[in-house]
């Protein structure tokens, strides 16, 4: 029986993200249960108190008050919000703020301030929301709110899906509701959790073709259950994969609303490793050797590049992630984050505008740079555990998603050795 280890993963990011907007647009009392409680969430929570709907935080439970006057109502006046690093904040709100009345200001750090934001803003514009943004359509922007009247228009997606589920998530609270018609979209499973949340809040919608089509309606509040973060547990998953022994993430079922729970149904099980998803849990045990999955595909899962990445080096054949081209404009450039990681670790690294190649080799240690990509930093820590000596350059950059990773990732590798 191979060593056993329960990594106790924080609730996931994108679903506390949709339910607080979701929430702030149901008339009446939402209480989300293991909401994530991490920089991202705490402000994105935070903004959303300062539109209006109250948010009252308490240890495991977060009790969303939505505007009384209904979805119509979301009542900005002058606000501002600040979305510190979170690309899901900084997408998400300038759709909610634009269903208010009045001028809400929007910032962000500067790591965020330097993702791009232009299709999003140009559909809000096309659909007759004011909107003033920073040079090549960045943050900071204002908006002059006056609800959101509705129907057609088109939409790019193929940098961030992010933009179309903003569009979504605020399409039943317009006046006419939405018909997004869309040119591209990447990272297609999180609009389908968008899709499917908005469902287990009362709101139906069709997605056929290119088209997406959301009538004017009213979410219906109630209690909400967050399950655990699939691309948070993507780490104690591949670190299993590299020791050979077993870990188990509870509040992660085969009822997940994330796609990238496929890292471990997927692409672990094609390296070899035995993968076993019950209604709430998810088990993965490594091999004695990782097989090479050859070439993956991740454009859907992107966020999960980093943490294979950082087990291919130690795989029988090289490893070639492709159609990842937004991973480039993410919290930091995540092709060439882990490539340049990788190598200053001794390991051969071969990269293109959408993919990244490891070759297998057996890493030394090095001082490596995060870039404050709380991605980066787990992904590496994934590496450490075969390779003595990595030393993170910003271990601290964990707490976009996961504050106490670190202080986990010790305990579960405790665990193993006591087994
Ligand atoms: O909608 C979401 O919650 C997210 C969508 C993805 O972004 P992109 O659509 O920009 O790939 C993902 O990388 C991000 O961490 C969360
Ligand atoms: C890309 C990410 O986040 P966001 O876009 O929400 O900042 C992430 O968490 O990997």
């Amino acid at each position: 029986m191979p060593p056993i280890a329960t990594a106790h993963v924080p609730g996931s990011k994108s679903v506390t993200a949709r339910a607080l907007v979701i929430a702030a647009l149901a008339p009446g009392r939402t209480r989300l249960i293991e909401p994530l409680v991490a920089a991202d969430t705490l402000a994105f929570a935070a903004a959303v108190r300062d539109l209006g709907p109250d948010v009252v935080q308490e240890p495991g439970v977060w009790t969303v008050t939505g505007l009384p006057d209904g979805p119509t109502g979301a009542s900005a006046g002058p606000a501002k919000l600040w979305c510190h690093d979170s690309g899901t904040a900084a997408r998400f709100l300038p759709a909610l703020a634009a269903l208010g009345h009045g001028q809400v200001v929007i910032d962000a750090s500067e790591q965020m301030r330097a993702r791009p934001m232009a299709p999003l803003l140009g559909a809000l514009r096309d659909l007759g929301v004011r909107v003033r943004a920073a040079p090549g359509d960045r943050l900071p922007l204002e908006i002059d709110a006056d609800g959101i009247e509705g129907g057609e228009v088109r939409l790019d997606a193929g940098v961030s899906s992010q933009y179309l589920t903003a569009l979504c998530l605020v399409a039943p609270a317009t006046r006419r509701g939405l018909r997004i018609r869309l040119s591209d979209v990447v990272s297609v499973p999180y609009v389908r959790m968008t899709l499917a949340m908005m469902r287990d809040f009362g709101v139906e919608s069709s997605w056929e073709g290119d088209t997406v089509v959301i009538p004017p309606g009213t979410y219906t509040p109630g209690d909400y259950r967050v399950e655990a973060d699939a691309s948070t547990a993507s780490y104690f998953f591949a670190a299993a994969a590299l020791t050979g022994d077993t870990v188990t993430v509870p509040g992660l079922g085969e009822r997940s609303h994330q796609g990238d729970l496929r890292f471990a149904t997927e692409v672990l099980a094609s390296m070899g490793c035995t993968v076993r998803v019950t209604g709430d849990s998810t088990t993965v045990t490594g091999p004695g050797q990782l097989r090479s999955p050859g070439t993956v595909v991740m454009r859907d899962i992107s966020d999960t590049m980093m943490t294979l990445a950082a087990i291919a080096p130690f795989a029988d054949a090289p490893v070639r992630i492709a159609d990842v081209a937004n991973c480039r404009v993410k919290e930091s450039d995540r092709i060439d984050a882990m490539a340049t990681a990788l190598t200053a670790c001794g390991i051969t690294v071969r990269t293109g505008p959408d993919w990244i190649e490891v070759h297998p080799g057996e890493p030394h240690g090095a001082r490596v740079a995060t870039r404050a990509d709380h991605r980066i930093a787990m992904s590496l820590s994934v590496t450490g555990l075969r390779t003595p000596g990595i030393e993170l350059d910003d271990p601290g950059c964990v707490a976009k998603t996961f504050p106490a990773f670190h202080e986990e990732f010790a305990a579960v590798r405790e665990a193993w050795a006591q087994t």
